[in-house]
């Protein structure tokens, strides 16, 4: 049994913005979160909040022209912001925390065999000879559920599912703590993806993985994580158990996103949408940014941006209803 009480990943005060030539994009714009040792942490958010431009300035990448503005990443208690290249990728990237790509599996190199691709980061980041890296990748595989002969086929000989279980393999190889995963069952049919999730949900009881689960999808979400975060227009405005937000949602935005997916056994009538659309993260709109779309809107609303405020045990929400 896993004991769920170190904090792997520390993230505070997280700013990253894209300097455009339009402007500044804030895309993180001021997050702080946990993440324990062999918990699943679930991001949701409607699309362009910036789940995936918070993946990729965690494991110390943010896509140019953004950068890391303000604020502390830490993981094992080591500080990553501010760490030069080298050193992030020779002692942290893949080896303290990894990424699954969102459409990494569409991205695999046809020229090249799976056991190719998996090889290369442990001959040239933990210095195993060829035949060592091969053995490590097969084991890597047959974790994921596939027949470790596939590392030597090629991409296309795969089905998506299987082809989406090599990435996830290839995230794991070097052991990380933490591992991001950015919307890894899109694009796959609904048996697939729920086969996906299964695994996940078995590497991280048998891996005891600590993982970021990023997807637009609650449902899903639901199903695998401890603990549900709510991005809005680069903050999260609510964070908590996963039961706790699911079924218990206490932020406006969180309440309309959960309204606005079907559920079993509900009449499909009752099902919203949000009105309006997210915000342009260039100018975003004072007071709480989610003011313009919300039916319970007041003036402070307008006026003063909300923090995190813990409204029950572990449950925190920015909203001035609370
Ligand atoms: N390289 C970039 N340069 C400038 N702006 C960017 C860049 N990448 C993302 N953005 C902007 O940052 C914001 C957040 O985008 P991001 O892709 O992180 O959102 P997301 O929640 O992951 O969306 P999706 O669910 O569609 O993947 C959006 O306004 C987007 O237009």
């Amino acid at each position: 049994m896993i004991k769920m009480t170190k904090n792997v990943l520390e993230v505070r005060n997280l700013k990253m913005y894209y300097f455009t030539n339009r402007g500044m994009v804030r895309a993180v714009d001021d997050i702080s979160f946990d993440l324990k040792k062999g918990e699943v942490l679930g991001l949701a958010g409607e699309s362009g909040c910036g789940k995936s431009s918070l993946g990729f300035t965690l494991i110390g990448m943010p896509t140019p022209p953004g950068k890391i503005v303000d604020g502390s990443i830490k993981i094992d208690g080591r500080e990553i912001v501010g760490l030069p290249e080298n050193v992030l990728r020779k002692e942290i990237r893949w080896q303290k925390i990894s990424m699954i790509f969102q459409g990494a599996m569409n991205a695999l190199n046809p020229v090249y065999t799976v056991g190719y691709q998996m090889i290369e980061p442990l001959m040239y980041q933990k210095g195993m000879n060829k035949e060592e890296a091969i053995n490590k990748a097969q084991k890597y595989l047959e974790l994921v559920g596939l027949d470790p002969e596939i590392v030597y086929r090629y991409p296309h000989e795969l089905s998506g599912g299987m082809k989406q279980r090599v990435v996830i393999a290839t995230a794991l190889l070097l052991e990380p703590e933490v591992v991001i995963a950015d919307e890894p069952t899109t694009a796959l049919d609904v048996v697939v993806q729920a086969q996906i999730v299964n695994m996940m949900k078995k590497l991280k009881k048998e891996l005891g993985l600590s993982m970021i689960f990023i997807t637009h999808d609650l449902s899903i979400l639901a199903e695998i994580s401890d603990k549900i975060a709510i991005m809005y227009a680069g903050k999260i405005v609510e964070i908590g158990d996963s039961e706790k937000v699911y079924y218990e949602p206490a932020h406006p935005y969180t309440q309309k996103l959960l309204a606005a997916i079907p559920r079993l056994h509900e009449d499909l009538k009752k099902l919203e949408f949000i009105p309006g659309q997210p915000p342009n993260l260039i100018n975003p709109p004072n007071g709480c940014r989610f003011h313009p779309r919300c039916p319970y809107i007041m003036q402070v609303c307008k006026e003063q941006e909300p923090e995190l405020k813990e409204v029950d045990k572990d449950h925190y929400v920015a909203c001035w209803l609370l």
